[in-house]
């Protein structure tokens, strides 16, 4: 089989899913997850969402064969991919459209029930869903399928559905992948069965609602995938291996409140997505709404801060920066680039020199009474970074380290707008350091690597980042709020 563009054709022959779960929505995004060239003809309108099927409507057949030859006349479609056909006629004409133009790879999903439960073919259809098998190269039945299309009751175990994807295989001269969604158990396995081999293909079941647009899914994944692959089992392992990692990712998209769909791009989150910084700084707007107002934040706005509290701060800030330090270091060690490595490996060396430096010559300014231990919000705070940086991965320790950039450098240059002419300023040398442009461009820095980081991960760690980044953010609060408690003595 031979590709003469520089993508695959497919075409989805199949019935519409308006949230974008089922049917030709699903299949569109299946092929360009596979990097084909997707095209659609719709067979039949149906009102549905995650909950179920409220309504279909199926236009004439007379503009179904419209569409199918508007596609066939003008376009080479190197496969398709045949799924909701809804009723006998537009069975019927799908196969006689298949018997004047023959794409090389034709895959038949022979959509019947919904997982809801609601209908998707009427049931004087299915003899004209079995003429279709006959002009398919691969069929791509559930376990309740299959049992239709043999005559027979549905398969109790895996090995009788075996047994009876083997009897199609062999009458319809077809290749058959046979679905074990359907099966109880920890496992979902499928099998590609023709008349004289059978390729079992295991995969665990994965735990979630979101299976919504499985089998439409699949079955695209592998009319996408044929036209460059050498065999139909080489085809369906790989469909199979990516659906399975969509199925998990699913959830995550947080679309619709019954059985959710699969997130077909889970492998290519960079896609589309929001960085990650963008969803992390929407994520904690209350926490820095709540930062303004603090009043160890207005204090040092104008002035008014008690410089005890002030240098009480410093202290605690001085113990944290000696621990934060070392988690830049272990950023920088797991840093996957020269330019991250070294962009981290000197922030901990910053944290050590200049920072340390402003606080010493204000503590030394005020004698030894800030020789105290590690407060517990301070405490608190060290040890989230810390544990993130002794468990976590890259993305993650980024992620934890963002705010005491991002937040600081926020922070401090409204600060320094309030504060204005910072001569004289009792908290100049501060305000000063935190509101220059230069922290605000390393802070920046900071977080174009955390976008960067979290474009290479999958859902999962990028969650795991996203919390990080909200604890280490609540803790900073914590952080600037602790002030008042820890000078009693005024
Ligand atoms: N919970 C699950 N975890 C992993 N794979 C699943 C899960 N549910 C279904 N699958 C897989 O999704 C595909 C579609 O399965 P199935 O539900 O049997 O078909 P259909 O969606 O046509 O009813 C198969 O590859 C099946 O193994
Ligand atoms: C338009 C349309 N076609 C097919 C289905 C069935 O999809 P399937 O992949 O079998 O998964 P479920 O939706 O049944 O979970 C559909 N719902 N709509």
């Amino acid at each position: 089989m031979s590709c003469a563009g520089s993508r695959v054709r497919v075409l989805s022959v199949a019935g519409t899913d308006p949230t974008g779960g089922a049917g030709i929505h699903a299949d569109l995004k299946s092929f360009a997850a596979h990097g084909a060239y997707g095209m659609a003809v719709v067979t039949a309108l149906v009102a549905q969402n995650t909950h179920g099927v409220r309504a279909v409507h199926v236009p004439d057949v007379a503009f179904l064969r419209a569409q199918l030859d508007a596609v066939s006349d003008d376009v080479t479609v190197d496969a398709v991919k045949i799924g909701m056909v809804g009723t006998r006629a537009v069975a019927d004409e799908v196969a006689a459209w298949l018997a004047h133009t023959r794409p090389p790879v034709v895959v038949l999903d022979p959509v019947m029930v919904a997982t809801s439960g609601d209908r998707l073919l009427d049931a004087d259809a299915q003899d004209a869903v079995r003429r279709l098998v006959a002009q398919a190269d691969l069929v791509t039945p559930n376990l309740p399928e299959l049992g239709v299309l043999l005559g027979e009751g549905t398969a109790a175990t895996w090995a009788d559905a075996v047994r009876q994807a083997r009897r199609l295989a062999t009458a319809a001269d077809v290749t058959v992948l046979l679905k074990g969604g359907h099966l109880p158990g920890d496992a979902s396995p499928d099998a590609v069965v023709d008349a004289t081999t059978v390729t079992e293909l295991d995969a665990v079941r994965v735990s979630t609602t979101s299976t919504h647009g499985t089998g439409c899914s699949l079955s695209a994944a592998v009319a996408a995938l044929r036209p460059r692959r050498p065999d139909w089992v080489t085809a369906v392992r790989e469909a199979k291996e990516w659906l399975t990692g969509a199925i998990a990712a699913g959830e995550a998209l947080g679309v619709g409140s019954g059985r959710g769909p699969v997130d077909h791009l889970h492998h290519a989150p960079a896609l589309g997505a929001r960085p990650f910084s963008a969803d992390a700084w929407d994520r904690v707007a209350d926490l820095r709404a709540a930062c303004d107002d603090l009043p160890f934040v207005r204090g040092l706005a104008d002035g008014s801060l008690p410089v005890e509290e002030f240098e009480q701060y410093l202290h605690q800030d001085a113990l944290y920066l000696a621990q934060y330090s070392r988690v830049l270091a272990r950023a920088s060690q797991l840093a996957p680039d020269g330019v991250a490595q070294v962009f981290f490996a000197q922030g901990a060396a910053r944290c050590l020199d200049v920072e340390t430096l402003l606080h010493a010559e204000r503590l030394a300014r005020a004698g030894t009474r800030w020789s105290g231990p590690a407060s517990a919000a301070t405490t608190a705070y060290v040890d989230h970074v810390l544990a993130v940086a002794a468990t976590g991965s890259y993305a993650e320790v980024v992620a934890a380290v963002l705010p005491c950039y991002w937040l600081y450098a926020d922070i401090g240059a409204r600060i320094l707008v309030r504060a204005g002419d910072l001569a004289g300023h009792p908290y100049g040398d501060w305000v000063g350091t935190y509101g220059d442009p230069a922290f605000a461009a390393a802070s920046a820095r900071a977080c174009d690597l955390a976008d960067a980081a979290a474009r290479e991960v999958g859902a999962a760690t990028r969650a795991r980042m996203l919390a990080a980044f909200v604890t280490s953010c609540r803790h900073e609060v914590a952080f600037f709020d602790q002030v008042r408690a820890l000078a009693p003595s005024r």
